[in-house]
C-alpha cells in the first residue's frame, strides 16, 4: 500500500521519515521552493532541522504525485485542514484520508474526521493521534500511537500498513474519543505551562492535569465518546507527555504566558483555538469546564495569570 503525506511541517516530515522504513513515501509541500530545497538537500531546514530525509522519500509540490498513493496522511494544523481539503477536493474524492492533526475547528466546533466528511463526503476518513513529538519519531525513538477509524476493517488495514519499526499503532473505532483526547490535552498543556512559568510549582501542575483530565472526560462523554478511550494513548497518554515536556509548543506557549514573555506567533499552538472552541461549546451545553474557560481567556489575553489563579481557586467547594 503506497503512502503520501500532505503537509511538510514537523509532524508530516517525521511521519514520512518513519514510514520510509516500510517503502517509498511521497511528502507533499504546498511551497514549491521548499519542496525543491528539501528534495535536493535531504533536510527540512525550516520545520525539522538536523534530520536527514531517507532516499525513499520523494518531496514534491505537485499534488498529482501525492494523490497517486493509496493512503494520504493529512499533516496540517487543525484550523487549516478545511482550506487544504477544499483546495484539492476534486483529486481527494474517494481517497483514504488519515488526519494527523489535533484540535477542534473554531468556526464549526468539529474535529478532523467531521471536517473531512463535510468537505470530501466520499473519502474514507481515519485519524492518527497520541503521544509523540516529531523530533522523537524522526530520530527513530520508540513511540505508540492510536489509529482511529469507524470502519473496523479499514482500521485494521491502516494499523498494519502504518506501523513502522519504531512506531507501534493501536487501533480503535471510537473516532470521537480519539479526536477529543488529542485536541483537549493541548488546552491543559497551556494551563500547565502557565502554572510552571508563573512559579506555581509541580503540585499546582498535578492539580491542573487531574482536574483538566476530568473536564476532558466530561466533554468527550457529552459528545458521544466511549468512556474508556480517554484513558488510553490519545487522552491520558498525550496529556502526560504534553503537560510535562518543554518539547511541546503548547506547554512552551503556556510557559511564556506565565513568565509574561512574548511567544513566536508563527509557531503552531493548536490549544489556543481549541480552548476557545471547547469553552464556547461547554458554555452552550451547560457543562462545567472552569479550567478550559480560564485557559481560553488567558490565551486570548482576557485574563492575566493572577486573575486566572484567583478565578480557579475562588470557586465554590465541591465533591471530587
Ligand atoms: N509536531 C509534533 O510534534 C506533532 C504535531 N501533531 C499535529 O500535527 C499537526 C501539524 O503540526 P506540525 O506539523 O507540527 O505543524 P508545523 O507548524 O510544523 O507545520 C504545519 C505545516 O502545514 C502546512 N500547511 C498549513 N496550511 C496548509 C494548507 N492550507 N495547505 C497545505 N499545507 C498547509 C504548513 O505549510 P507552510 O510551511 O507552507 O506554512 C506546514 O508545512 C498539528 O495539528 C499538530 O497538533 C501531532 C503530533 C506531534
Ligand atoms: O501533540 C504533540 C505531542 O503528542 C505535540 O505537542 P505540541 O503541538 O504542543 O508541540
Amino acid at each position: 500500500m503506497s503512502v503520501a503525506v500532505l503537509g511538510s511541517g514537523a509532524f508530516g516530515t517525521a511521519l514520512a521519515i518513519s514510514l520510509a522504513g516500510n517503502g517509498p513515501v511521497t511528502l507533499w509541500s504546498r511551497n514549491a521552493e521548499q519542496a525543491r530545497h528539501m528534495q535536493d538537500s535531504r533536510e527540512n531546514t525550516v520545520r525539522l532541522p538536523n534530520v536527514t530525509l531517507p532516499d525513499e522519500i520523494l518531496v514534491t509540490a505537485d499534488i498529482q504525485d501525492a494523490v497517486a498513493s493509496d493512503v494520504l496522511l493529512l499533516a496540517v494544523p487543525m484550523q487549516k485542514l478545511r482550506a487544504a481539503l477544499m483546495e484539492h477536493a476534486t483529486v481527494l474524492a474517494g481517497k483514504t484520508l488519515v488526519a494527523c492533526c489535533k484540535g477542534i475547528e473554531l468556526s464549526s466546533g468539529l474535529g478532523p474526521i467531521s471536517v473531512i466528511q463535510q468537505t470530501i463526503p466520499d473519502a474514507r476518513p481515519a485519524l492518527l493521534t497520541g503521544p509523540s513529538f516529531a523530533d522523537d519519531i524522526a530520530r527513530g525513538l520508540p513511540t505508540a500511537l492510536t489509529l482511529a477509524c469507524a470502519d473496523g476493517d479499514l482500521s485494521e488495514t491502516l494499523q498494519t500498513e502504518l506501523t513502522t519499526a519504531n512506531l507501534r499503532l493501536y487501533r480503535t473505532t471510537d473516532v470521537i474519543g480519539a479526536e477529543l483526547g488529542g485536541a483537549l490535552k493541548n488546552v491543559m498543556a497551556i494551563g500547565c505551562g502557565a502554572a510552571i512559568g508563573a512559579g506555581l510549582g509541580d503540585s499546582a501542575r498535578a492539580a491542573l492535569m487531574t482536574r483538566g483530565f476530568a473536564e476532558m472526560q466530561r466533554f468527550a462523554l457529552m459528545r458521544g465518546a466511549r468512556p474508556d478511550t480517554l484513558m488510553g494513548l490519545t487522552g491520558l497518554g498525550d496529556l502526560v507527555l504534553t503537560c510535562s515536556s518543554e518539547l511541546s509548543r503548547n506547554y512552551r506557549f503556556g510557559l511564556c504566558l506565565g513568565r509574561n514573555r512574548p511567544f513566536d506567533s508563527q509557531t503552531t499552538v493548536e490549544g489556543v483555538a481549541t480552548a476557545r472552541a471547547m469553552a464556547d461549546i461547554a458554555a452552550a451545553e451547560g457543562l462545567d469546564m472552569p479550567i478550559s474557560a480560564t485557559v481560553a481567556d488567558l490565551s486570548h489575553g482576557t485574563y492575566s495569570v493572577p486573575q486566572a489563579i484567583q478565578t480557579l481557586l475562588n470557586r465554590p467547594l465541591k465533591e471530587e
